[in-house]
């Protein structure tokens, strides 16, 4: 079945509503012309940006690194010498064939296949059977280190890119140290920011411990009302996989203990590090009593001010980096559109769909009321559409995932929720609808499409209020390989206060909403806001008031 066509087929442009649009914005032809990999002149509107060349420029940095020589971008990667290494050197070597940078005292010595996992450290064999059931047949750069790394209870930051295979490191990590069940509760914990990645983390662990009385917990409101029931049902789990917020609910009411814990892994580590989470893992840390408890940390991005802190709770810790550190995955072909003002972004979107484009796309925009509010645009161009966030009960988002990885579903609107560790195998397209807040939301967004080695493209709209911010995903895009025209490059970096506004709140944008009722409705459900937030101010007024 041909997608592109049949997707083409099903939109519907409606040229005739649009036209003054089209007049005012003139969105060129999409092409591939429309990134700005070959953008090569200045868009007039931008022109505020002053300096700039129009010649194309293309320099050894913009050359994709897996062009270059020694290059170790592709996936996995044959070793045919599995015999132990035999000095420093030819671990150094290895590594740097890997691109794995790591730092640290006495650090082990990677592995150079999922074999030598039972050969030089003792895993159990279901490990390596459903290793190969499952179709892993070689480890990926980061699994090479972090696993050796882990097995011998050394703290450790991971930093890898998006889709490199984390996920499998750290729950090879966990079974070796917990390969049999012993009904005295939880001995490892991974704690993970969304309930959708948890529950993904929590499949890929039922594959692994197949055919092996394991028992892996993942936290949900019942099981955690049932274990709140019957204190003899804490003994049976000897795994848990959950988000912070539910695990500090169960350690306040008495219904986790965790101090027989050994192992916590913190994926998506940054973001668990940041203000929303920080106190939740901070409680997390101090129910995990165990002196022998070791932290390990997995995230695609890093940022300077995180690993400080993390070093703080961590005892000499080792740190692994794969890659350019807080760079995308190289096997996406990123893009950047200007499109004028807000209305622009539907423009081009619908000419996208009109003149056909490859599913299955993921459209991120920046509040759940957007997310609606395009959803509510595209649902009756006849796309298989659907939408997702924090506001869609549990069961429809179960729901929405599964249809979206079965290939029901083609094209998915969501919010921040579905940025980060969420593997959709075959996502061709990412397309950033609002411009991210941050270059690791960016990073992340993105990531959902190119795992696993595979190809994937990712289209990043910006308007004219996105421009004083355009430089800090240029310099990712450059950092990833890709070519960027030399007045982009010449872009200035946003201050850093700027930068943190503008992560704490998005710009404020025009609705996406061409009908007047519905955008009614919003400008409704906006004043229902304010006068909540207004009525809370008065109420709290009067707490400190009578306090005082
Ligand atoms: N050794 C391997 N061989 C083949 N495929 C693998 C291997 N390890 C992991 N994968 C596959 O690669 C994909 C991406 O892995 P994973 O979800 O762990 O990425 P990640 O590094 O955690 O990404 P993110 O930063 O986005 O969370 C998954 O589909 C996984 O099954």
């Amino acid at each position: 079945m041909d997608f592109f066509k049949l997707l083409g087929a099903g939109a519907k442009f409606d040229k005739n509503r649009f036209k003054e649009d089209i007049a005012v914005f003139k969105p060129p032809q999409h092409t591939e012309n429309r990134s700005i990999g070959v953008v090569d002149t200045v868009p007039k509107e931008l022109d505020f940006f002053g300096d700039h060349h129009n010649q194309r420029h293309k320099t050894a940095d913009s050359i994709p690194k897996s062009q270059l020589s020694g290059s170790a971008s592709q996936f996995v990667r044959q070793e045919d010498d599995h015999a132990p290494f035999k000095d420093e050197e030819e671990v150094a070597a290895f590594l740097k064939r890997h691109r794995v940078n790591v730092s640290g005292t006495d650090v082990p010595h990677p592995i150079k296949s999922f074999e030598m996992l039972c050969k030089e450290h003792k895993f159990q064999p279901f490990v390596l059977r459903n290793l190969k059931t499952f179709g892993f047949k070689q480890p990926t750069p980061i699994q090479m280190q972090s696993v050796p790394v882990a097995v011998h209870r050394r703290d450790f930051i991971a930093n890898a890119p998006t889709g490199s295979g984390k996920t499998l490191a750290f729950l090879l990590s966990i079974l070796h140290q917990v390969h049999s069940e012993e009904k005295s509760g939880y001995r490892a914990v991974v704690v993970s920011p969304t309930r959708e990645l948890a529950t993904q983390i929590y499949e890929h662990l039922r594959n692994l411990t197949t055919g092996r009385k394991v028992k892996v917990c993942l936290m949900t409101k019942a099981n955690a009302a049932a274990q709140a029931q019957d204190p003899a049902m804490r003994q049976k789990y000897d795994i848990l996989i959950t988000t912070p917020m539910r695990l500090v609910h169960a350690i306040q009411n008495g219904e986790a203990d965790l101090s027989r814990v050994r192992s916590l892994v913190l994926d998506e580590a940054d973001s668990l590090m940041e203000k929303g989470f920080l106190e939740q893992v901070d409680e997390i840390l101090s129910a995990c009593t165990s002196t022998n408890l070791q932290i390990s940390l997995y995230s695609a991005t890093m940022p300077s001010s995180v690993e400080q802190m993390a070093k703080t709770i961590m005892k000499d810790p080792i740190r692994i980096i794969v890659g350019t550190q807080n760079a995308a995955t190289e096997s996406i072909e990123q893009n950047l559109v200007f499109v004028g003002q807000e209305e622009g972004k539907l423009i081009e979107l619908r000419n996208m769909i009109a003149t056909g484009f490859k599913p299955p796309c993921l459209i991120f925009v920046q509040s759940i009321e957007r997310a609606k509010e395009l959803f509510h645009e595209l649902v009756f161009e006849g796309i298989n559409v659907e939408v997702i966030h924090s506001e869609r009960t549990q069961t429809q988002r179960n729901k929405i995932v599964q249809k979206f990885r079965s290939g029901e579903l083609w094209v998915l609107i969501c919010t921040e929720l579905m940025a980060r560790g969420i593997d959709f195998k075959g996502i061709n397209l990412v397309i950033n609808y609002d411009f991210p807040q941050s270059t690791q939301s960016y990073i992340h967004r993105i990531g959902r499409t190119g795992r696993a080695g595979r190809p994937g493209k990712a289209i990043t709209y910006f308007t004219k209020e996105d421009a004083p911010y355009l430089k800090t995903i240029v310099n990712v895009m450059r950092e990833s390989g890709c070519q960027v025209p030399e007045w982009m490059l010449k872009l200035r970096n946003p201050a850093k206060k700027d930068k943190k506004k503008m992560k704490k709140a998005p710009i404020e944008r025009d609705s996406i909403s061409t009908t007047p009722k519905y955008d009614a409705k919003r400008q409704k459900h906006k004043r229902q806001i304010v006068e909540q937030s207004k009525a809370k101010k008065l109420r709290t007024q009067d707490v400190s008031i009578s306090e005082s």
